[in-house]
């Protein structure tokens, strides 16, 4: 097989052309899929132009053969082939397709030639008329008519020697005459081919690379949606505690710090919780540490679980946790404070944990009115957290001057 191989790009477009079509035959059919719709309308379109136009050409017949045997011959032979043609028209406008049905493409051609070639006993005198006809049947196949190139060429080389077969016998012409009949076939021929060829190199070297670029466009979006889930976990990572998947100490006093001048500048009440597990170091001691963490999550949760969406809690570190309520005042506060204790006391715990009786012991620190500095909210919320400690733990106490 001859190859009229070139080399697109590196990728999914590096594939040769043979006898120009994709020699990777999914690659083909891809490529004759995306051309259906247009090919179909443009066959279908071009092929009654050019029934039209041979059917026309029964005016010079009477201008030349009268009503004569022949012109009637010559009418029906053209009525034929017209019909014929419409009707296959017709068929490749609604279902042809170059994929699976080449010789339905083929088939007005042939009956064209035919039609053609058959014009020439019955009007022999008009050779050198029809020889003009057979050159621009033959570029029409080529160019006008879409179809594939070995279809083209296989037509229009039954025309042009059927053609001259039919001029030696019926038109008796000379072997000089017959000899520049042929060369002028033959160049037609040659020309139209190699026009289609590079027609159809040229549309399936811009179908690979549009396909290329598809192809490139696709591997990006992955890549860009890569890059955001690295980007998200790069985010977690850096904003989230890693054992009970709160704030850590840092963004939640990123996001404290932010609802604190809120609150001050709408003039809102604004508290903060500090939360310690009570004897959480006998926890550790004794069921061990995998046991501790276990139960630091389920804190986190139940804590989580027990806020408002716009409050905000972090682990502080260790067996701490920290949460920022805004818009509360202290009556609330402490009613949120008892339900999280409330809601700790009722924790589900690990089988053989029984015993335990797990408690925590709460800090409330309110901001003053014009309080700007979160640490020293902080520094109060751990100073109330210790007098609850000291007062025996498992208790919610709210800060005052005298703590
Ligand atoms: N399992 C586990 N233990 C932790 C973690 N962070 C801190 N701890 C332990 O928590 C314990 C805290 O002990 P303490 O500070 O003495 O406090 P406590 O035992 O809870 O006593 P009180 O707070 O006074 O009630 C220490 O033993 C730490 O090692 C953690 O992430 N996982």
């Amino acid at each position: 097989m001859r190859q009229w191989g070139f080399i697109i790009t590196k990728n999914t477009a590096l594939r040769a052309l043979t006898d120009c079509q994709f020699s990777e035959y999914s690659f083909e059919a891809m490529y004759r899929k995306s051309i259906k719709t247009r090919g179909r309308f443009e066959s279908c379109l071009s092929l009654i132009l050019v029934s039209l136009v041979f059917g026309m050409f029964a005016i010079t017949d009477y201008h030349l053969l009268g009503l004569s045997r022949e012109y009637y011959l010559l009418i029906t032979m053209r009525t034929v082939v017209v019909s014929l043609c419409l009707f296959l028209a017709f068929i490749i406008g609604r279902w042809g397709s170059y994929s699976r049905q080449a010789w339905l493409h083929a088939l007005p051609l042939w009956i064209l030639a035919t039609g053609i070639i058959l014009i020439v006993p019955l009007r022999p005198d008009s050779l050198f008329t029809q020889v003009t006809a057979v050159v621009v049947a033959t570029i029409a196949f080529y160019l006008l008519i879409p179809t594939l190139l070995t279809v083209a060429m296989f037509a229009s080389l039954y025309l042009s020697i059927g053609f001259l077969v039919a001029a030696v016998l019926f038109a008796e012409i000379g072997p000089v005459v017959t000899l520049r009949i042929a060369l002028l076939l033959i160049m037609t021929n040659v020309v139209g081919f190699c026009a289609l060829l590079r027609l159809e190199v040229l549309q399936r070297k811009q179908f690979a690379l549009l396909h290329e670029e598809r192809n490139q466009n696709r591997l990006l979006l992955k890549e860009i949606a890569h890059r955001k889930s690295l980007e998200a976990q790069l985010r977690m990572v850096a904003e989230r505690d890693a054992l009970t998947g709160l704030d850590n100490r840092s963004h939640f006093m990123k996001r404290a710090e932010a609802l604190l001048q809120r609150s001050r500048l709408e003039k809102v009440p604004f508290s903060l919780f500090m939360i310690d597990v009570d004897h959480f170091k006998s926890i550790n001691d004794t069921w061990g540490h995998t046991h501790g963490d276990w139960v630091l999550t389920k804190i986190a949760a139940a804590c989580a679980q027990s806020l408002r969406p716009t409050d905000v809690i972090g682990r502080f570190g260790g067996e701490e946790f920290i949460v920022a309520l805004p818009n509360t005042g202290p009556e609330d506060a402490q009613i949120v404070a008892e339900r999280l204790k409330k809601r700790v006391a009722e924790l589900p715990l690990k089988e053989g944990m029984s015993e335990l009786c797990l408690s925590v012991t709460i800090g409330i620190a309110l901001a003053h009115p014009e309080e700007a500095d979160l640490e020293s909210l902080i520094t109060r919320a751990d100073q109330t957290l210790y007098v609850g400690k000291r007062d025996g733990r498992n208790r919610v106490v709210m800060y005052r001057s005298s703590c």
